[in-house]
């Protein structure tokens, strides 16, 4: 069952079909989307169905594998890998202090254009270089879902843009109904046996920053936005702050592609206030992000769902609930695999507070969440 169902994304690989596997998190059935086709489809007005994988920069571009051009394969298990698939983390450390140079550079120009109040914050990020095999995809794929129950695993492939993995600790959006559920996670430390920690001033600033940033967006355009206190979550080996956002919204008058447009990017990857910290990441980022801090998920699924799973009668079929359902998580901890090179993307968020050396060691421990499977 396992390999077969392994096989069938490896194939699409060598033949150049375009699909998407993926778990959400703390799920257990892996699903596959295959596109019967090689056409490129994008969302547009976000009213189909599909999965959706759209890039940092703009929207407009987001990609969709549309649910009726596409065969949906699921595989159930606990993935097992024997003893010869395990990783041998044999990535490579060339150029590191070249690119620690430039990185520490651009969190000191971040920070000194926040003291000129330009703006508040700015996430700012790199790719590092890795070789990588790209024969072993599925084999990273599965070890992916074998280390990170809680987070999204994909894997995505279409022959016109790409291949990209990851395994990504946030939800950006998720619509049942009416309701909606988003999240603001910033803050980063690293996970040492205990998710009882304390946050810096800094950390706690910047996650702040994002969670005002959200509910402030919805608000004009849904009428009831609640927050949950503040908590730690564990993502991989680093902890991060985390507060839950949800809203009831009247659908008569939702737009989802104008909700979609407000939040993202949020704070939590580009900054605040948004256009000029876009501004600055454009300018002084010397590489095009693509899909990373993008998003990717589950657009307008029908989700079928019995009130009472006891009932064992057929008369339960009357309490059957219909309801759309989106789940969309943003692109982080990814990796894109290009010319047998992995390219493994990291940033974190920089405040008038940040000690470059200091964000330079919270992307290494980011990039480790992917090399350390390589
Ligand atoms: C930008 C990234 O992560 C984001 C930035 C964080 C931070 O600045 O502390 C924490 C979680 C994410 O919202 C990344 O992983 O590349």
């Amino acid at each position: 069952m396992q390999q077969s169902f392994f096989n069938q994304l490896q194939n699409r690989l060598e033949n150049q079909l375009p699909f998407v596997a993926y778990r959400k998190p703390n799920e257990t059935s892996v699903y596959a989307i295959l596109q019967k086709n090689d056409a490129l489809n994008y969302c547009q007005d976000f009213t189909n169905s599909g999965f959706v994988f759209s890039p940092f920069e703009n929207i407009e571009n987001a990609i969709i594998f549309p649910l009726n051009q596409s065969e949906i394969i699921e595989f159930k298990d606990e993935i097992i890998l024997d003893e010869t698939e395990h990783s041998q983390s044999n990535f490579n450390l060339e150029n590191r202090e070249k690119a620690k140079q430039f990185h520490v550079n651009l969190v000191e120009n971040a920070v000194n254009a926040i003291k000129n109040e330009s703006f508040k914050k700015v996430v700012v990020s790199r790719v590092e270089q890795s070789p990588f095999n790209s024969s072993e995809t599925i084999l990273l794929f599965k070890r992916l879902l074998n280390n990170y129950k809680t987070a999204m695993v994909y894997c995505w492939y279409h022959p016109k843009v790409g291949l990209w993995l990851g395994a990504t600790p946030e939800t950006l959006l998720k619509i049942e109904g009416n309701r909606l559920q988003t999240m603001s996670l910033a803050g980063t430390q690293p996970y040492v046996n205990t998710t009882d920690v304390t946050w810096q001033n800094k950390e706690i600033e910047e996650q702040q920053f994002v969670t005002d940033f959200i509910v402030d967006s919805l608000k004009p355009l849904i009428n009831t936005v609640s927050t949950t206190k503040r908590q730690t979550i564990k993502a991989g080996q680093l902890l991060h702050l985390q507060t839950k956002i949800s809203a009831v919204f009247d659908k008569a008058n939702f737009n989802f592609k104008n909700v979609l447009k407000a939040l993202h990017p949020t704070p939590a990857v580009c900054g605040l206030p948004k256009a000029t910290a876009k501004d600055f990441i454009l300018k002084n980022e010397n590489y095009n992000r693509e899909f990373y801090t993008g998003f990717l998920g589950e657009l307008n699924f029908t989700q079928t769902k019995s009130r009472n799973t006891n009932r064992k009668n057929v008369e339960n079929n009357a309490y059957q609930s219909i309801k759309t359902v989106t789940n969309l998580f943003v692109n982080l901890r990814c990796l894109q695999i290009k010319n047998n090179q992995a390219l493994i993307y990291v940033g974190g968020g920089i405040t008038k507070d940040s000690n470059p050396e200091k964000e330079w060691e919270e992307t290494v421990a980011k990039s480790l969440t992917i090399k350390s499977l390589l």
